[in-house]
């Protein structure tokens, strides 16, 4: 079955500007990405991967050309009107996990949904949930240094879930992690991308991680130069 796109972009060109520098990063992209696909994004440094994350993310806007995403087209709303977009829509993943030190693991995934009108009582309910998830449970008490790295990454995954976010987005998620525990990292992507069919964008340097992903996209220089469906691999989009 043919599913609705996700993610589009139409002729997208992503510059920066330094003083009177004009630095052009992403150049006349085209792409769409199916509901239910799992993407890894690839190709060396500079090449314009976080930079395209942060475009479908709704973190930063196009120069030209459009970025749909779940049939909203991002760079028609305001600032106010794509922070709460992307609230609603987006977990983010990070290599470095981004979590507050000072907060235990419950009070880290608590966090987007202070930002909901969600009762106190639905709020624990929809944590424990996102914990249980990730296989946190009984964990919820620890603080970050009480953890180890896999640990805060799932406490982060569950963070990115808590508020059933449309699409994930992932830089560099296992890039801090050993071997085994980066596995079950990616693991865990698949199962949101199998059992929740979650929209996965994740850029990654690591050939095994793209491995794990349905589609592989490879930049080079800000520009598409490969496109590659893995077959062996079963998404929520196959
Ligand atoms: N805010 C910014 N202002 C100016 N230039 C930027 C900005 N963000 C990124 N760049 C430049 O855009 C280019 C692409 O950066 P980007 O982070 O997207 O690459 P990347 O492929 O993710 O690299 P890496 O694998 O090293 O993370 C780089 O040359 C970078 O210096």
């Amino acid at each position: 079955m043919e599913s609705s796109p996700s993610i589009e972009l139409r002729g997208v060109d992503k510059e920066y500007r330094r003083d009177e520098f004009v630095v052009p990063v992403l150049q006349g992209l085209d792409l769409s990405v199916a509901e239910g696909e799992y993407l890894a994004l690839m190709g060396p440094s500079g090449s314009g991967k976080t930079t395209l994350l942060n475009l479908v993310a709704g973190l930063d806007t196009a120069t030209r050309g459009e970025v749909l995403v779940h049939g909203q087209n991002l760079g028609r709303l305001s600032e106010a009107e794509i922070t709460r977009w992307r609230a609603h829509n987006v977990g983010f993943i990070f290599q470095t996990y981004n979590l507050i030190p000072v907060l235990t693991a419950f009070e880290n995934v608590e966090l987007p949904l202070l930002l909901t009108h969600l009762s106190r009582r639905k709020r624990r309910e929809n944590v424990m949930t996102a914990l249980r998830v990730v296989g946190l449970e009984g964990r919820e008490h620890h603080s970050p240094r009480q953890l180890s790295g896999g640990q805060e990454q799932r406490v982060a995954i569950a963070r990115a879930i808590v508020t059933d976010p449309y699409l994930l987005v992932a830089d560099e998620p296992t890039g801090d992690l050993d071997r085994v525990t980066a596995g079950e990292i990616l693991e865990l992507l698949e199962q949101l991308n199998r059992e929740f069919q979650k929209t996965i964008v994740m850029v990654t340097h690591d050939p095994l991680a793209a491995r794990r992903a349905s589609r592989v996209l490879h930049l080079d220089k800000g520009r598409l130069v490969d496109d590659v469906i893995n077959e062996t691999s079963i998404s929520a989009a196959s």
